[in-house]
């Protein structure tokens, strides 16, 4: 045992910080007087931590849910580049289960804090996609595995850089994703071709739209084909993020700035 009561000593040796992911309250009020920084990362601040970093997905994959932490840290001037982390966080169901050092520096940094915050979409607009996105991935359509694409945000530009490939069943109407109806329809309709493109409060501009976007320096991994591109490639001609389902692999991922900033498994959530 002494030696892995060591190496519990090692992990968490002259840390700068420690973010506590949805702590109890209890847990929580036991790190009141340790001297170093307490950051609550948590979907809610049920525990009135003084630092707290809203996560707007669950993550269930913990690097994720910890380089959002730390982004988001970062981002607000509690960590810096060189900086020891401590994370106290669930792997499993079993509440804070695990202590993972992390130290800060670029290599941590994907976006995905970005991916949420400073979108020109509301964070609460990228969430509702995703979730559908996430429970399309998860059913599919009458059991079949479908694909698809959102195009969250600066819809006007997004709009005059795509084309219409048919009739569009959302003009005139003012829905929202989120709603949950509204979210039955997206489902729907994830069997047409093309893009819905969203505004950046939400409103389902359009079904149906096929992407013109300049593609050219767009790097995205290898194998990943039109719909992919074409939305990874909108996000660096406008200021839209896309969130893709992928027919073939199952995998739900965001592009922001023509690149790939996250990638989450449905069957995972
Ligand atoms: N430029 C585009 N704009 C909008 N939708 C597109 C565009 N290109 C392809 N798509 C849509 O993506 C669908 C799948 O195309 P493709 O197989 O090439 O993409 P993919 O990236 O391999 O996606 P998947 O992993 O779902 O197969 C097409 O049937 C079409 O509906
Ligand atoms: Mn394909």
């Amino acid at each position: 045992m002494a030696s892995l009561t060591d190496h519990l000593a090692d992990l968490v040796a002259d840390v700068d910080a420690t973010l506590l992911f949805s702590p109890t309250s209890s847990f929580h009020e036991r790190f009141a007087d340790d001297g170093v920084e307490v950051v609550v990362v948590a979907p809610d601040n049920d525990v009135d931590a003084e630092t707290f970093v809203e996560l707007p997905l669950p993550f269930d994959n913990v690097k994720d849910r910890i380089r959002f932490g730390i982004e988001g840290a970062m981002d607000e001037g509690l960590l810096a580049e060189g900086d020891e982390v401590a994370c106290v966080a669930s792997v499993f169901d079993g509440g804070s289960d695990a202590v993972i050092r992390v130290t800060v520096d670029e290599g941590i940094h994907t976006g995905i804090y970005d991916l949420f915050t400073n979108s020109r979409a509301e964070p609460s607009v990228i969430r509702d996609v995703f979730e559908v996105a996430i429970e399309l991935g998860q059913k599919g359509q009458k059991g079949k595995p479908v694909g698809a694409l959102f195009v969250v945000g600066d819809a006007g530009k997004v709009m005059n850089k795509s084309r219409p490939l048919s009739y569009n069943p959302f003009e005139k109407s003012h829905v929202h994703v989120g709603d949950p109806i509204v979210n039955v329809m997206l489902k729907e309709f994830s069997r047409l071709d093309g893009a819905f493109v969203v505004s950046d409060s939400g409103k389902i501009v359009s079904a149906y739209r096929y992407l013109e976007p300049a593609a050219e320096g767009v790097d995205i991994p290898k194998g990943l084909g039109a719909r992919h591109m074409s939305g990874a490639a909108i996000t660096r001609d406008t200021n839209s993020t896309s969130i893709v389902l992928s027919e073939s692999d199952g995998l739900v991922r965001a592009f922001k700035a023509g690149e790939l900033v996250l990638e989450i498994d449905p069957e995972e959530y």
